[in-house]
């Protein structure tokens, strides 16, 4: 009877402490993981492969053109080709001796005899394909990208101005706009950063004074090579698009701008004519794939293109909230990881980005490698590629 009297304060006290020690754990496991570092689905894609009837390419040649979005696309496939051990055919240095044309013992440990294969090429060039071929797998995906001639010449103004003859020679892009020709010889050092840039990146002569029936043959060869051309107005578009074609997941494909100046010169409609009129063949070439761009995005639906673009945007600021300490670029000088602090050139400032410090080891690796600069990462694949010592 008294065991029964005082069973009922034990059970009472056994529940309480039941209870207060769930309520502790609780309490500790939701503010532990308030309190630890951030995490993501860096291991889990949002677009699950195992649903996928396609083979995801690892054969890849990208022409880095000049000037158009191409360091950031470059980003995406060196995390690409990092992540999966891809082989990259690498620059000895960080361009393949351009403005020469591209030849095949440029690339870092080619050997005529032994031929070793490559996965990814993608380096500053300049376009030449039977020397491409030499080293690339016959099955690969070539893709390039393009920019209105008119603001890819404002921003090469800006850049390259210390290096291009004709662009030291005028006063200021006004004034280059005005006279382009008084001011460009042909043949003169760094003149191709100021004419027909994209066509002479192509690997053709951008000098050769205009002619259509010249134009649209070399652009159709053009077409019969590349594979993709995208275009740096419609960024996410062309990701989609590539993304598609590669068969890689949104994630792979995600990425945040680099290379981008703080500010630009808006130029009048005026003067963007008169700069589309002076790069006569690149604007042909832009207008030619501008076309069969917009083709492509009608073959592959207007609204699921409007749903993936949707889909990118919202990837790209849930990883930018992950990552970033700010969701605008920031000068040079605010970054205090000299690993991700963007190369600086020419006449304006480019940003780069601040990685938050609190986040979980996998996370910051993450996002580190989307925001590192081109000339490093070029570093961190040759540093894996050839071992010091091996
Ligand atoms: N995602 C995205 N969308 C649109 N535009 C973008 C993007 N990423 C980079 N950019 C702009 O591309 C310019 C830099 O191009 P590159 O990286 O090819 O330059 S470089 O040749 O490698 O130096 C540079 O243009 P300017 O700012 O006009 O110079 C960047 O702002």
């Amino acid at each position: 009877m008294r065991l029964l009297l005082c069973q009922p304060p034990i059970l009472l006290k056994g529940l309480i402490i039941l209870l207060a020690t769930v309520f502790i754990i609780q309490f500790l496991g939701s503010h532990l993981q308030e309190s630890s570092p951030q995490t993501f689905t860096v291991l889990h894609p949002l677009t699950s492969t195992s649903t996928q009837t396609c083979q995801p390419k690892s054969h890849i040649v990208f022409l880095k053109t000049h000037k158009t979005a191409g360091s950031s696309v470059l980003n995406m496939l060196n995390r690409y080709g990092d992540r999966n051990s891809l082989t990259f055919a690498l620059p000895q240095k960080y361009q393949f001796s351009y403005p020469s044309l591209f030849n095949a013992n440029m690339v870092k440990g080619y050997d005529e005899l032994n031929k070793p294969t490559y996965d990814i090429l993608c380096h500053h060039m300049r376009f030449n394909l039977p020397e491409i071929r030499k080293l690339m797998p016959s099955d690969s995906f070539y893709f390039t990208i393009l920019r209105d001639p008119a603001t890819l010449i404002e921003s090469s103004f800006s850049y390259y101005h210390s290096v291009s003859s004709a662009f030291k020679k005028a006063p200021n892009l006004t004034e280059f706009i005005a006279h382009p020709s008084y001011y460009y010889k042909p043949g003169d050092n760094g003149n191709h950063y100021a004419r027909n840039f994209q066509w002479f990146d192509l690997g053709l002569n951008s000098d050769t004074p205009f002619n259509v029936s010249l134009a649209r043959a070399e652009v159709r060869e053009i077409d019969r090579v590349f594979h993709l051309v995208l275009l740096s107005e419609y960024f996410d578009e062309s990701m989609v698009l590539l993304k598609e074609e590669l068969c890689w997941d949104l994630d792979d494909v995600v990425n945040f701008k680099l290379n981008s100046r703080e500010s630009s010169t808006p130029l009048e409609e005026r003067e963007k004519e008169m700069l589309r009129a002076w790069n006569g063949l690149d604007w042909y070439l832009y207008v030619y794939f501008n076309r069969t761009f917009w083709e492509k995005v009608e073959r592959f639906g207007r609204e699921r293109m409007d749903f993936e673009v949707r889909r990118l945007k919202e990837r790209r600021q849930q990883l930018a909230e992950i990552c970033l300490e700010d969701l605008d670029p920031v000068r040079a000088n605010e970054i205090k990881e000299n690993s991700i602090k963007p190369f600086q050139f020419g006449q304006e400032k480019i940003m780069g980005w601040v990685v938050k410090m609190d986040l979980e080891p996998n996370t910051r690796a993450w996002c580190i490698q989307m925001v590192t600069p081109e000339l490093r990462y070029k570093n961190i694949l040759d540093a894996k590629q050839f071992p010091v010592g091996v």
